[in-house]
C-alpha cells in the first residue's frame, strides 16, 4: 500500500521536574498507539466541577517514555530512502514554547535529534550508493517575518520567484559536508547562532522558525531533500492581543503563517492544484515542499502539564485539522456531538465526567441573569487584517475587461490575490472558532431553558417572568445562528472570489509568459 504523503503525530514529553514541584498534574493519557485524551477540567453553569475527556486520533501517538530514537524509526527513516528517488521530504515540529521540538528535532547533550539520525542514514546509502551525488546542509531562521542565515553570520536573506515560478534563496550558504562529523560542526555552530538570537533571550527563539535543510545534489542539480522544521512556540500567535505593538506584529505574523502552512499541508495532502504557499513568508520559502514528490511529517509536540491544558488542546486540535481532510466523510467528532455536550445520558463511552457539586445555583437566579445580560456569543466579532479592508475590490480582477498586460500587471493581480488568501486564512480559523463559541452558546441556552421549564412547572410560579426569559432566549438563539451564518457565508464568497481569481491568474499568467 502506498504510504501516506502527510504523517501527522502526537509526542507528549514527561512532566519536568519543577512542574512536578509546583503539583502540576500529568493530564494526558496516551490510550494506545493511536490515539490519546486530555481531561480538561471544567465548570458547569450551574458552578458543578467536571473533568471533560478530549479524545483523539491520529497516525501515532508517542507518550513519556518514547525516545527521539523511537520516534526516528516511525517517522522519518522510513522516508529517508525516497529522498534519494527525488523525493522532498520535510519534518515539522508543532506546538507551543516548551513542549518539546526543539528536543525532539535537535536534540539535546548526548541526545541525538531526528536530524543527526537522518544524516547517519542519508550518508550511509551515500557512500553505499555511488550516484554521484553530494550532500549540502543549509540552516536558516524566519524571525520576525525576515529570513536569517544562521551559519553565515545571521545574514539576512530574501526569497525570489523565478520565472519558473521556483523559489530561490538569494545570498543562502549551503556547506558540502561529507560526514555526519561535518555536519555535527556545521549545525553546532547554527544553532550556537539562534540561542544567542537578536537578543540573547531565550523567548526569542520561541518566536522564530528554524529551518534544517540537508539536500542532495548531481552537480548543480538537486536531487533530493531533507527539512527539519522548528516551528515557533503555537501560542505565540496569541501574542496579537499583547500591548507591545512589535510583539503584535510578529503574533500575527507567526499566526498568519502557522495558518498558511497547515492550509499548504492539506492542498498537498488532496493533490490541489492549487497550494496557497504565498500565505506567508514560511511556505513560500518551503514552496518545493509542497508541490512534487513529496512526504511531510508534522509531530504535535505537548505538554502534559495541567497548567497547559488549553495550549495542548489547541495544538491537538490544530494538527487534527491538518490531517482531517485526508478522511473523505469523517465522522463526526465525539467531543463536538450535540447530545455529548448537552450531557445527555447517551454518553460516549471515551468522555469521562466526574461530578463535583461546588456551588448549585437556584434557577430563579439563571432567569434574573438571563433578564439582565443576555449571554451571546463570547467572542468579540472577528475583524479583517487592516491589510484587507475592502474584499471586494479584488472582484476587479475578475471583471472580463481586466486582462493582464505585462508581468507588473500579474505582480498587482498576485499581490491582490495573495492578500485575499490571508484574510481567507483568519476568516476560516474565526469561523471554527465562533462555531465552537456558537455550540457553547446554544448548550447554556438550552441548558437555561430546561431550568425556567423546570420553574414555570412549580406551584405559584411567575408567568410573565417565564415569558420574558424565553423571550430573551429564544432571541439571543437567533442571534447567535445569525451571527454565525453571516461569517459562513462571507467566507465562503471568499473561496469561490478565490478559485476564479486563482484560475485566471493561472491562465494570464501562461498568456503573458507566452507573449514574452
Ligand atoms: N521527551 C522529552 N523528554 C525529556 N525532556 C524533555 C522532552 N521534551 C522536552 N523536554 C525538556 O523540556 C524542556 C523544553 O523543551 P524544548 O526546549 O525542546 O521545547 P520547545 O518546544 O523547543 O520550546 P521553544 O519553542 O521555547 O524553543 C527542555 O528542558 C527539554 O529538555
Amino acid at each position: 500500500m502506498e504510504r501516506p504523503k502527510i504523517q501527522v503525530v502526537v509526542r507528549k514529553r514527561p512532566l519536568s521536574a519543577r512542574e512536578i514541584r509546583k503539583s502540576q498534574t500529568d493530564i494526558v493519557s496516551v490510550d494506545s498507539i493511536t490515539s490519546l485524551t486530555v481531561k480538561e477540567e471544567k465548570l458547569k453553569v450551574d458552578l458543578t466541577k467536571y473533568i471533560e475527556g478530549h479524545n483523539f486520533i491520529f497516525d501515532h501517538v508517542f507518550d513519556q517514555e518514547v525516545t527521539n530514537e523511537e520516534i526516528y524509526r516511525v517517522c522519518v527513516e522510513p522516508l529517508i530512502s525516497a529522498a534519494f528517488d527525488r523525493t522532498k521530504i520535510t519534518c515539522f515540529a508543532y506546538g507551543q514554547t516548551g513542549s518539546g521540538k526543539t528536543y525532539t528535532m535537535m536534540g539535546e547533550k548526548n541526545i541525538p535529534g531526528l536530524y543527526i539520525m537522518a544524516a547517519e542514514d542519508v550518508f550511509k546509502t551515500l557512500n553505499k550508493k555511488s550516484m554521484g551525488l553530494k550532500a549540502y546542509v543549509s540552516f536558516y531562521e524566519i524571525y520576525c517575518n525576515k529570513l536569517h542565515d544562521l551559519l553565515n553570520e545571521r545574514q539576512q536573506l530574501f526569497a525570489r520567484e523565478d520565472a519558473k515560478q521556483n523559489v530561490n534563496i538569494i545570498g543562502l550558504k549551503e556547506w558540502g559536508v561529507s560526514s555526519v562529523e561535518d555536519l555535527m560542526k556545521v549545525i553546532d555552530f547554527g544553532l550556537s547562532v539562534r540561542m544567542v538570537g537578536v537578543t540573547g533571550a531565550n523567548d526569542e527563539s520561541s518566536r522564530s522558525h528554524a529551518v534544517l535543510q540537508i539536500s542532495l545534489k548531481n552537480g548543480n542539480k538537486l536531487h533530493g531533500k531533507v527539512s527539519f522544521i522548528d516551528l515557533a512556540g503555537s501560542e505565540r500567535g496569541a501574542d496579537t492581543i499583547d500591548n507591545c505593538k512589535q510583539t503584535r506584529i510578529d503574533g500575527a505574523e507567526i499566526n498568519k503563517s502557522l495558518l498558511a502552512l497547515k492550509e499548504c499541508i492539506r492542498a498537498l495532502d488532496q493533490d490541489k492544484r492549487h497550494t496557497p504557499f504565498r500565505g506567508s513568508i514560511l511556505t513560500q520559502v518551503l514552496k518545493d515542499s509542497f508541490v512534487g514528490r513529496c512526504r511531510t511529517v508534522m509531530i504535535a509536540n505537548v505538554s502534559p502539564s495541567s497548567l497547559n491544558c488549553e495550549h495542548t488542546l489547541n495544538s491537538l486540535r490544530y494538527a487534527d485539522r491538518v490531517k482531517e481532510l485526508r478522511k473523505v466523510n469523517k465522522p463526526m467528532k465525539k467531543e463536538d456531538s450535540l447530545a455529548d455536550a448537552l450531557m445527555l445520558p447517551r454518553q460516549p463511552s471515551n468522555t469521562v465526567r466526574q461530578t463535583k457539586p461546588i456551588v448549585s445555583v437556584p434557577p430563579q437566579e439563571i432567569i434574573k441573569s438571563t433578564l439582565k445580560a443576555p449571554s451571546l456569543s463570547k467572542e468579540s466579532s472577528h475583524s479583517a487584517p487592516s491589510i484587507f479592508k475592502n474584499p471586494d475590490v479584488i472582484a476587479k480582477y475578475l471583471s472580463p475587461n481586466w486582462q493582464a498586460k505585462s508581468e507588473k500587471d500579474l505582480q498587482e493581480m498576485s499581490e491582490g490575490h495573495e492578500r485575499l488568501i490571508n484574510l481567507i486564512l483568519s476568516e476560516e480559523e474565526d469561523l471554527i472558532n465562533s462555531h465552537r463559541n456558537h455550540i457553547d452558546t446554544m448548550v447554556g441556552i438550552v441548558k437555561d431553558e430546561m431550568t425556567i421549564l423546570h420553574e414555570v412547572d412549580q406551584p405559584g410560579s411567575d408567568v410573565d417572568e417565564y415569558i420574558s426569559a424565553l423571550k430573551i432566549m429564544l432571541e439571543n438563539k437567533l442571534n447567535s445562528i445569525k451571527e454565525i451564518q453571516n461569517k459562513l457565508d462571507t467566507f465562503t464568497a471568499h473561496l469561490k472570489t478565490e478559485e476564479e481569481i486563482s484560475r485566471k491568474f493561472y491562465k494570464l499568467q501562461t498568456e503573458v509568459l507566452d507573449r514574452n
